[in-house]
């Protein structure tokens, strides 16, 4: 099977045996334009020659229509998935014509019924929900900590274009360490209030900057790159069986 994942910046694959293991995964920049991008890689695809593709998409229909015209010439059948709030692994009160996709996929494949579990994606967009048991209560979306930095750089005069890191949460003396340190905060502050406010949920984060973010936490953090992917197993699996 071939699984993509669509998100905001990265377009990301994974090529997986008849055991669910991984056999082939990278991660690349799409800058918009993920159906070109996805061109340069239908020769690779096709040398893969997965019987199925699944999809999970934020890019909203104009861009996932060109997906689906660039994925046609490949031959090989596949889905996008949709959400849905009632799913039998896992019940949402959160309207599921707006929960996001790969939202609601990593969740898929956090959920335990057995457990209270808070799924932070640490992506384009940083987003934080709260499950208990299988029941999805809804969550938290904030700008990550580039969208954050873009912002003070494009409505601000003072702060001008800078390349800091985001590698201290401790008061800054200098504009730049200012910048990364607030708004690195703005983001392991939330999580702290939130792990604060449910204590006996268990901290699970996932995405391109949950190495960088989960150094902070002040609890014990369980970082899992294969929520996504996890989930988009179980999505087609659990259809493919009812
Ligand atoms: N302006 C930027 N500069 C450097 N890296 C960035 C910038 N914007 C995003 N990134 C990186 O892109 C990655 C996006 O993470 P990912 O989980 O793939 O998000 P998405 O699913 O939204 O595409 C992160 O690792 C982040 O550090
Ligand atoms: C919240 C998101 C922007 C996160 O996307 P990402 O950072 O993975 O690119 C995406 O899941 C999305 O567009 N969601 C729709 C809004 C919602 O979930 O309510
Ligand atoms: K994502």
């Amino acid at each position: 099977m071939l699984w993509l994942d669509l998100g905001n910046t990265r377009l990301k694959y994974w090529l997986t045996d008849d055991i669910g293991q991984i056999v082939a995964h990278d991660a690349k920049q799409h800058l918009q334009a993920p159906a070109e991008l996805l061109m340069g890689l239908t020769d690779r695809f096709e040398r893969y020659a997965p019987d199925f593709i699944g999809i999970s998409s934020v890019l909203g229909d104009n861009l996932n229509a060109k997906v689906s015209e660039t994925l046609s010439r490949l031959n090989i059948p596949f889905e996008f998935v949709h959400v849905d709030a009632a799913h039998a692994l896992m019940k949402s009160a959160y309207s599921d014509q707006q929960l996001g996709c790969d939202r609601w996929l990593q969740m898929l494949g956090a959920v335990d019924k057995k457990k209270r579990q808070c799924v932070i994606g640490c992506g384009t967009a940083v987003t934080i929900d709260l499950i208990d048991h299988a029941e999805h209560l809804g969550g938290y979306i904030f700008p990550s900590i580039y969208l954050q930095r873009e912002s003070l750089f494009s409505g601000t005069k003072q702060i001008t274009i800078s390349n800091g890191t985001f590698d201290s949460v401790n008061q800054g003396l200098t504009t730049q360490d200012a910048v990364h340190r607030g708004i690195l905060l703005s983001i392991v502050g939330a999580i702290n209030e939130i792990s604060h406010r449910h204590p006996n949920f268990e901290l699970i984060m996932t995405g391109g900057d949950a190495a960088i973010i989960s150094q902070h936490v002040n609890r014990p953090v369980r970082l899992r790159d294969d929520l996504l992917l996890n989930g988009l197993a179980r999505y087609f699996d659990y259809r493919n069986k009812s």
